[in-house]
């Protein structure tokens, strides 16, 4: 058996505009999702993912050729729950060149599901990690991030980023622009966040975004705007001025908003935060529903977040600066 782990991220800048070609700043988190792999003696794919629940269901169920789980749901919401680890497994199989190899995959994840933590390319990068050592190749933290990369584009219909699965892979602050990928380095930041127990469709939120960018040159404007937001927020951050990151977070947010990827609770708790004295707040990933990043370094964001309505959990979250785990 081989176990890898991986984390989560949030993002201090640019999702979003980053599917688009301009710079963003994600910055890994000590929220991790660990799969054990186990090869099995015959093709069949086994998932185990307590975490994993789809309208309420716990799902344990066997990919190909096996088939779907029984569980009465929709057969998107069924692709979009599994997609990842199927694809994920693909990878495994692709770069191994062992198509007809079998697996059970155990997941589990401090990670909240679909809530903008990255719990996706934390999972397809343990994932693709535990798969191919388990078949004996220890790939290179590049190539572990572009495979995990390729699971996340098939899985978001064509549209995704490299941002979240090189800051998994690599851990720590990282900064990436199309297929430039490189480690920042970033000072101490008192990150809060808050999560309102919900979720968002990465794959429908990008297509959104899409949508609007080819409607109106205003759209497109603003993500160009982020962009420039991020270019602005690296020199911040080279200089340790976290109040200019705050006021960069603050603006990242409002442009996000107006790309309509914010929701109700997501905004309430970004200005909860920034009430409570944060020096910036904004919502992380993809958006619809899920966290928001906050810095502040006293406890009142906290506690304001854990009082606002809507909000379901408040915690700080340290950066993680290990990447891939390789456990087992
Ligand atoms: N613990 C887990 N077990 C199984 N699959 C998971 C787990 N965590 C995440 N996933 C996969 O990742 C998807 C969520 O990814 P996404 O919508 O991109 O949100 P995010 O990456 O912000 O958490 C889930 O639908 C599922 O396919
Ligand atoms: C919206 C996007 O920029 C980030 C999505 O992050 P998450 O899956 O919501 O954690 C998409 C991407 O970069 O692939
Ligand atoms: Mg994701």
């Amino acid at each position: 058996m081989a176990v890898s782990s991986a984390p989560g991220k949030v993002y201090l800048f640019g999702e979003h505009a980053v599917v688009y070609g301009e710079p963003a700043v994600p910055c890994a988190i000590e929220l991790r999702a660990r799969v054990d792999v186990e090869q099995r003696a015959d093709s069949k794919l086994r998932v185990h993912a307590e975490d994993l629940s789809l309208d309420g269901f716990t799902v344990e169920y066997a990919g190909e050729p096996e088939g779907r789980p029984d569980v009465d749901v929709s057969e998107s919401l069924l692709n979009a729950a599994m997609g990842y680890v199927d694809s994920a497994i693909e990878q495994v199989r692709d770069v191994t060149g062992e198509d007809d190899v079998g697996f059970d995959v155990t997941i589990e994840s401090d990670i909240p599901l679909g809530a903008g933590l990255g719990s996706s390319a934390a999972v397809a990068v343990a994932a693709i990690d535990a798969g191919t050592r388990e078949l004996g190749t220890t790939l290179e933290i590049d190539e572990l991030a572009e495979r995990a990369y390729r699971t996340e584009h098939e899985v978001q219909g064509g549209q995704a980023s490299r941002a979240d699965t090189f800051c998994s892979a690599t851990g720590g602050a990282v900064r990436v622009e199309g297929d430039d990928c490189r480690s920042l380095e970033a000072p101490e930041l008192p990150i809060v966040i808050g999560f309102d127990g919900g979720a968002g469709d990465t794959g429908e939120l990008v297509a959104g975004v899409r949508g609007l960018r080819e409607e109106y040159d205003f759209a497109a404007d603003t993500v160009e705007a982020i962009g420039d937001i991020v270019r602005r927020g690296e020199d911040a951050l080279a200089t340790g001025d976290i109040e200019e990151l705050g006021r960069l977070m603050n603006f990242n947010h409002g442009l996000l908003s107006a790309l309509g990827v914010s929701s109700r609770t997501l905004d309430s708790m970004v200005w909860a935060a920034r009430d409570a004295g944060a020096m910036g707040a904004k919502l992380t990933g993809a958006g619809g529903g899920g966290c928001i990043v906050s810095l502040d370094d006293t406890d009142e964001t906290e506690t304001a977040l854990s009082y606002t309505p809507g909000c379901e959990d408040a915690f700080r979250a340290e950066l993680a600066e290990t990447g891939v785990a390789r456990l087992e």
